[in-house]
């Protein structure tokens, strides 16, 4: 049997900030592996196709935050291959694994010993005015559509599988799935969605219309904006933060459930809700609750949940 195969993705300030990146790699040899690293990735044309990993990789570790796992993304999408995220980055919410945790990470790689979280990506299609087939990309977080102008509205009407449910003029809007949920459309306001959720939604940004609630779409239907001609700017777009272009005025965006699966490495079996909770410090004892003379009391208000709220 061949050597084992797997691709190490960082960003060149990992790399050069200490010995963490050759240990990953001396314990991934050790363990039989054929290592590469890739440490500096350019975001790709928007619709153009990206870099892939050779297809007998079997794992794809991320030593960054959300946006080196962002990058990563663009390296296996198509493709069966797992990403696992060790968090050297800020948030991390996407990571599996925190980084003093690396040695374990790294064991249960190699003892093949982890599950496959699942995790729905966009398409996106840009029909531009005058083309004959659309600019195609997809989306693991997000699409958003921005303003081109910082000093004017974008006008766009929305429909969901070409019924018009209402048209008004905003900064932008966010397309997201549930993995994105957390990201831009939560900054914004949306509902967060729980990853197992086959759902996109909508959400508008600094919307000037008294209709511009947030909208969520089951696996078979899709979104369509449409930038009006008399809009007062043209748009940007953007996935992941990452692949973007302008868009002019009568531009099409579609946004759909894509055929490709992201597939994240889960090795913790932390569940998405503790990891919501950690990740976002969420105030599990509400201020009320904290303040009442017998939670005082009971030492609550030093941050010690009451019971009831311990195994959430
Ligand atoms: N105002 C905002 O909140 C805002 C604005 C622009 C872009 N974004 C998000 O940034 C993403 C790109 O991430 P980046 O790290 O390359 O950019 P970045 O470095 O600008 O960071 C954006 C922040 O979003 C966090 N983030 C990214 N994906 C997340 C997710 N799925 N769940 C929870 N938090 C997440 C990151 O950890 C980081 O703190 C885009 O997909 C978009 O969702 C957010
Ligand atoms: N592979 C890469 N190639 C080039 N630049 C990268 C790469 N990965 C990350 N960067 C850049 O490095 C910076 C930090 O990366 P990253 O988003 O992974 O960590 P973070 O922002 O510290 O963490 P988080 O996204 O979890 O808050 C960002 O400016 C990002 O654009």
């Amino acid at each position: 049997m061949g050597a084992r195969s797997a691709v190490v993705v960082t960003h060149s300030r990992v790399r050069a900030s200490g010995h963490l990146v050759d240990e990953v790699e001396r314990q991934l040899r050790r363990d039989g592996f054929r290592v590469s690293i890739v440490d500096n990735i350019a975001a790709p044309e928007f619709g153009s196709p990206s870099q892939k990993v050779a297809d007998d990789t079997e794992i794809v570790i991320v030593l960054g935050g959300d946006g080196t796992i962002l990058r990563a993304a663009e390296l296996v999408k198509g493709t069966q291959v797992p990403i696992l995220g060790v968090n050297l980055g800020h948030v991390g919410f996407l990571a599996e694994f925190e980084s003093f945790q690396i040695g374990e990470a790294i064991r249960r790689v190699a003892d093949h010993d982890y599950s496959i979280d699942e995790r729905m990506v966009a398409h996106v299609d840009l029909w531009i005015p005058g083309a004959d087939r659309p600019l195609s990309d997809w989306a693991l977080n997000d699409m958003t559509l921005e303003r081109y102008d910082r000093g004017k509205m974008i006008e766009v009407s929305v429909r969901v599988d070409d019924v018009e449910m209402s048209s008004f003029g905003c900064d932008g809007m966010i397309v997201a799935t549930p993995t994105g949920s957390t990201a831009y459309a939560f900054s914004v306001g949306g509902p967060i969605v729980w990853p197992d959720a086959q759902s996109l939604q909508m959400v508008p940004i600094a919307a000037h219309a008294l209709f511009a609630r947030s909208l969520i779409i089951g696996p078979k239907s899709q979104f369509t904006l449409d930038i009006l001609s008399d809009s007062q700017s043209a748009g940007w777009i953007c996935n992941d933060g990452r692949r973007q272009r302008p868009v002019p005025k009568r531009s099409r965006i579609v946004v759909r459930q894509s055929h490709d699966i992201l597939r994240l490495a889960r090795l913790s079996g932390v569940p998405f809700t503790r990891r919501l909770v950690s990740k976002f410090d969420l105030p599990v004892v509400g201020w009320r609750e904290q303040h009442r003379p017998s939670a005082a009391a009971n030492g609550q208000d030093q941050g010690e949940p009451p019971e009831s709220n311990k195994e959430r």
